[in-house]
C-alpha cells in the first residue's frame, strides 16, 4: 500500500528494541504470578454478528507477551494500514496487483449487505440456487445414472485448493453426512490414486466433479480424462457423460470441449483464488455430503466472521490478534514454523488444509512493490489431531531447541459421547493440560523433588522441561457447520493481515510455476538418453537412471 518494507515501520524497529530488551526476561510463569487477572486481560470470546449462533473462546494468555507489546504490535498494524487495505479488500479492490484480480472470498458468502463493485460477484446467488437443485436431486436419488439408478458415489477430481478444501470440509462435517453417498477426493498424478478410486466405484452409479479453476491443471485433467475412459468402456455412449460427469470451474470454454454440457458446469469467477475456493462452487461436493443446508450454514458462520474482522477495533479482532503472535514469534524470536493441532479427529485435515492457505499464500520473498524483503514472510505450517500428535512430535515440541508456537482448537461437545463422553473428558484433559505443560515446564528442583536423592544427574536434566513455550486455546461448544465456517474465515484473515504487515500479495502463486514449466520439458525428454538435453549432471542422472530401469 505505502511501498514500504515492514522492518522500515517505527513500531517494527520498536518491537526489535523490546525484544532485544525483554526477550529473556519474559518468563509466563512470572507473568502469569503477576497479575491474577492475565486471562481475562489476553482472552477474547467472539460472538458472530449476524447470522447462525456461533461463539469460542481465544484464550492467548499463555503468549510471550505483555500489553506494551500488543500494543505495539497494534501499533504496527495500523501503521502498514491494514485496515485500509482491508476495506479495500472488501470493496473489490484489484488487491492482487500482480494478477491484477480482486480478492473476493467474502462475496461469495455475503448473507449480509457488503457492497462490492466487481463483475460477477451479483452472479453468485444463482450459482448457489445452481448447487443447492443439484445436490437436492442427487441426495434425493431424482438425478439418475445412464442406467436409471441413483448416484450412490461422488469422486471429486482436483489438486490444491480445488481438493483440500473439500475434502477437509468434508472431514470435519462428516457427523452431518448422508450416510449412502460415498465421497472420494482424487488429486495425485500418481495413476495409484485415481486406479485405486475407480476399484471402488460403479460407472452406473458414480458422479464425477471435475474441480479446476483454470480447467488446464494437469493433474485434474489428466485424471479427469482416465475417469471418463473408465467410465466409457462400460457406459458405450458418449451421451451418458453428461449424467455422471460435471465441472466445476471458470473456464467454460475448455470444460464443453471436454464434453460436459455447459448446463453442468458450476461457474465461479477469477476473484476467487484456489486457496479461497471452497465456499465457491468448488464446494459442491461439500454440498453434496453434508446437504446443501449445511453448506449454507458454513457459508453464514464465515460471512459473521468476515463481518467481525471488517468492524471490530483491532484490539478485539480476533484475525488481527492472531497474526500478531504469528508476527512477534516469526519476526523477532525467529520462529520457524507454526502449528495447528486440533483436538477433534473431525478436523484431522485442518493443518494440511491451511498449509496451502498459508504458506500457499504468504511464502513470498518480494513486496507488492519489488522489494526484496530483509524479515522473515509466511511460517512452516503444520499440525495433527491431537492426541496422535502427543505420541509422535511433540517430544520436540516440549523439549527440543526450537521454538514452536501453536494453536490448540477444541469443541467443549462431542458428536460422539460414547461411554458417557468418557473419550471426550481424557480428549480434553490433554487440550488442557499440553498448553499448560508448554508454558510452566517442570524445573529442576521440581524434578529433584519428585525423584529423591541418589538418581544420576543426567536423568534430573533429562526430565527437565523448560517450559515458556507459547500457545493459544481455542475452545469452541460444538463444531457445527457454522462454527467451522468462522474458524476457517478467522485464518483466512490471519494470513491477510499478516501479508500486508510484510508487504507482500497473498495472493498470487508465482512460486509454483518453475517446477511446472521444468517438468513439462522432461516430459517430452523421457524417451531415450538421447533426448535428455540441457540439464544439470544431476538431473541427467536421475533421468539416465530411470530409463535404464523403468519397465513400460
Ligand atoms: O483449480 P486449478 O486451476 O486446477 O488449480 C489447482 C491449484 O493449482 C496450483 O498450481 C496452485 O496454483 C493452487 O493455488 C491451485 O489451487
Amino acid at each position: 500500500m505505502n511501498g514500504k518494507l515492514a522492518s522500515e515501520y517505527a513500531a517494527w524497529k520498536k518491537l526489535e528494541e523490546i525484544h532485544a530488551s525483554q526477550q529473556s526476561r519474559l518468563v509466563l510463569r512470572e507473568l502469569f504470578a503477576q497479575d491474577p487477572a492475565r486471562f481475562a486481560h489476553f482472552s477474547t470470546e467472539y460472538s458472530s454478528p449476524s447470522g447462525p449462533d456461533v461463539t469460542f473462546l481465544l484464550d492467548y494468555s499463555k503468549n510471550l507477551v505483555t500489553q506494551p507489546i500488543v500494543d505495539t504490535l497494534l501499533a504496527l498494524v495500523r501503521e502498514a494500514h491494514v485496515e485500509q487495505v482491508r476495506d479495500n479488500m472488501f470493496a473489490g479492490e484489484h488487491i492482487n496487483t500482480s494478477e491484477d484480480r480482486a480478492v473476493l472470498h467474502v462475496a461469495l458468502r455475503n448473507f449480509g449487505d457488503f457492497k462490492i463493485a466487481e463483475a460477477g460477484t451479483d452472479e453468485v446467488p444463482a450459482v448457489l440456487e445452481h448447487m443447492k437443485v443439484f445436490s437436492n436431486a442427487v441426495r434425493s436419488g431424482a438425478w439418475k445414472g445412464y442406467t436409471g439408478k441413483p448416484i450412490d458415489t461422488i469422486v471429486n477430481i482436483g489438486i490444491g485448493g480445488s481438493d483440500l478444501g473439500p475434502v477437509m470440509v468434508t472431514e470435519a462435517l462428516k457427523h452431518y453426512s448422508k450416510r449412502d453417498l460415498t465421497a472420494h477426493f482424487v488429486s495425485n498424478i500418481d495413476g495409484t490414486h485415481i486406479a485405486e478410486t475407480l476399484k471402488l466405484c460403479r460407472p452406473e452409479s458414480t458422479l464425477f466433479i471435475i474441480a479446476s479453476k483454470t480447467f488446464t491443471t494437469q493433474e485434474t485433467i489428466t485424471n479427469a480424462e482416465s475417469a471418463r475412459d473408465w467410465f466409457l468402456a462400460s457406459a458405450g455412449d458418449k451421451a451418458h457423460v453428461a449424467k455422471h460427469f460435471v465441472a466445476l470451474s471458470t473456464n467454460t470454454a475448455a470444460v464443453t470441449s471436454f464434453g460436459i454440457a455447459k448446463e453442468n458446469m458450476f461457474q465461479f469467477w477469477d476473484w476467487v483464488g484456489g486457496r479461497y475456493s471452497l465456499w465457491s462452487a468448488i464446494g459442491l461436493s461439500i454440498a453434496l455430503v453434508i446437504g446443501y443446508d449445511n453448506f449454507e450454514e458454513l457459508l453464514k458462520g464465515a460471512h459473521g466472521m468476515d463481518e467481525h474482522f471488517l468492524k471490530t477495533p483491532l484490539e478485539k479482532n480476533l484475525p488481527v490478534i492472531l497474526a500478531i503472535l504469528g508476527i512477534w514469534y516469526n519476526d523477532f524470536y525467529g520462529a520457524q514454523t507454526h502449528a495447528l493441532l486440533p483436538y477433534d479427529q473431525y478436523l484431522h485435515k485442518f493443518a494440511d488444509y491451511f498449509q496451502q492457505g498459508d504458506m500457499e499464500s504468504n511464502g513470498k520473498t518480494v513486496t507488492k512493490g519489488g522489494q526484496r524483503v530483509n524479515y522473515q514472510t509466511g511460517p512452516i505450517l503444520w499440525g495433527a489431531a491431537g492426541t496422535n500428535g502427543q505420541h509422535s512430535f511433540y517430544q520436540l515440541v516440549h523439549q527440543g531447541t526450537k521454538l514452536i508456537p501453536a494453536d490448540f482448537l477444541a469443541p467443549a461437545t462431542t458428536h460422539n459421547p460414547i461411554a458417557h463422553s468418557k473419550h471426550h473428558r481424557i480428549l480434553l484433559s490433554n487440550f488442557f493440560a499440553q498448553p499448560e505443560a508448554l508454558a510452566f515446564g517442570k524445573t529442576e528442583e521440581e524434578v529433584r523433588k519428585e525423584l529423591g536423592p541418589g538418581q544420576s544427574e543426567a536423568l534430573y536434566k533429562s526430565k527437565v522441561f523448560e517450559g515458556n513455550k507459547p500457545s493459544n486455546s481455542l475452545i469452541f461448544p460444538k463444531l457445527t457447520p457454522a462454527t467451522l465456517g468462522a474458524l476457517i474465515a478467522m485464518y483466512e484473515h490471519k494470513i491477510f493481515v499478516q501479508g500486508v504487515v510484510w508487504g507482500i500479495n497473498s495472493f498470487d502463486q508465482m512460486g509454483v510455476e518453475l517446477g511446472k514449466v521444468l517438468a513439462k520439458n522432461i516430459l517430452a525428454q523421457l524417451g531415450t538418453p538421447e533426448d535428455v538435453k540441457g540439464h544439470d549432471s544431476s538431473t541427467t542422472g536421475l533421468i539416465h537412471y530411470y530409463q535404464k530401469h523403468r519397465k513400460e
